[in-house]
């Protein structure tokens, strides 16, 4: 590992994505009711300087839920996706879960420079306990993520030569190497353009309804929100507290998963996202 190469490559962000894959829950898990992925209970977090940073949230995730969070910058949203990985922890209450493995997706996504699309995926396929020290396994289980993407074409190539979105598709091949059950992403698609963006939201869209994986997924983007999760958290301002839960689509089948673009000219899409906006702004959307 050449750890010096990595300053300016959001190394802490990779370090972090690489030890997930060594996280396992397995103790939590029995703590857990049946069918629930992750459970934060009466979560508050101060750091040492002072901050609240979250204050008593309460939050089930169900087991293959997509649940979305939205809130003012600064309310807590990446504290709370670093308590949900075991990166972090609450001063008071708990955080339990299921998952076996996680997988994290941050804005960047911290691809190793000199590496190919193939090597950075296999790296982290060769993180996966049960494939270690078996190169015929990783190989394969590199492959096979970086087809799931479409970038069997590219797999050769190095990170530069790849635009934000197909780097983006990287990140996430790199977090399917680890056949997640939970995958948690940390506004993944928030440096894109507005196009690439809802490419993006396809690709995952799809991943998602055929994998099941958990999914929390944080954004500032409340159409973003509402287009992806079966739920959408919002909170308020620091300290971060939960203003409301939003059921999207009420169980109706045009909001089941892989959900259809057009899905964001429905009038309930536009009326979710008014209340949401609404919560979010403290009045008209
Ligand atoms: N390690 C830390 N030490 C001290 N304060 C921290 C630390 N990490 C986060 N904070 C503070 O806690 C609060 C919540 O931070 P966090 O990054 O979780 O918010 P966020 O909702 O994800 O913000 P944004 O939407 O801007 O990304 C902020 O005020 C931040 O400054």
């Amino acid at each position: 590992m050449h750890n010096a190469d990595l300053d300016g490559h959001g190394f802490d962000q990779w370090r972090d994505t690489m030890e997930l894959a060594d996280l396992t829950h397995g103790t939590d898990a029995r703590r857990l009711t049946r069918g629930l992925e992750v459970v934060f209970d009466g979560v508050s977090r101060r750091f040492d300087t002072g901050t609240l940073a979250l204050d008593t949230v309460d939050l089930e995730v169900r087991r293959g839920d997509f649940v979305a969070v939205v809130g003012p910058s600064g309310c807590g949203k990446s504290t709370l996706l670093r308590m949900a990985a075991g990166l972090d922890r609450p001063t008071s209450g708990s955080v339990s879960t299921a998952a076996g493995s996680t997988g994290f997706i941050f804005q960047e996504p911290t691809l190793l420079p000199w590496r190919s699309v193939r090597a950075n995926v296999e790296l982290s396929a060769r993180l996966r306990r049960r494939d270690r020290g078996d190169r015929a396994a990783v190989r394969a289980r590199a492959a096979e993520a970086i087809a799931a993407v479409g970038l069997e074409d590219f797999a050769d190539q190095l990170p530069r030569a790849l635009s934000g979105g197909m780097k983006m598709r990287v990140s996430l091949a790199r977090a399917l190497t680890l056949a997640p059950d939970l995958l948690l992403l940390d506004e993944p698609f928030g440096a894109l353009d507005e196009m690439t963006r809802l490419d993006m939201q396809n690709e995952l869209q799809r991943l998602y309804a055929e994998r099941r994986f958990s999914a929390l997924f944080i954004t500032h983007s409340v159409s973003e929100a509402v287009y992806l999760a079966d739920r959408v958290v919002v909170m308020t301002a620091r300290p971060g507290r939960i203003a409301k839960i939003v059921d999207i689509g009420g169980g109706a089948e045009e909001f089941a998963h892989p959900r259809d673009p057009d899905i964001r000219y429905d009038r309930r899409f536009t009326d979710h996202v008014a209340e949401i906006s609404a919560l979010l702004h403290g009045g008209a959307s």
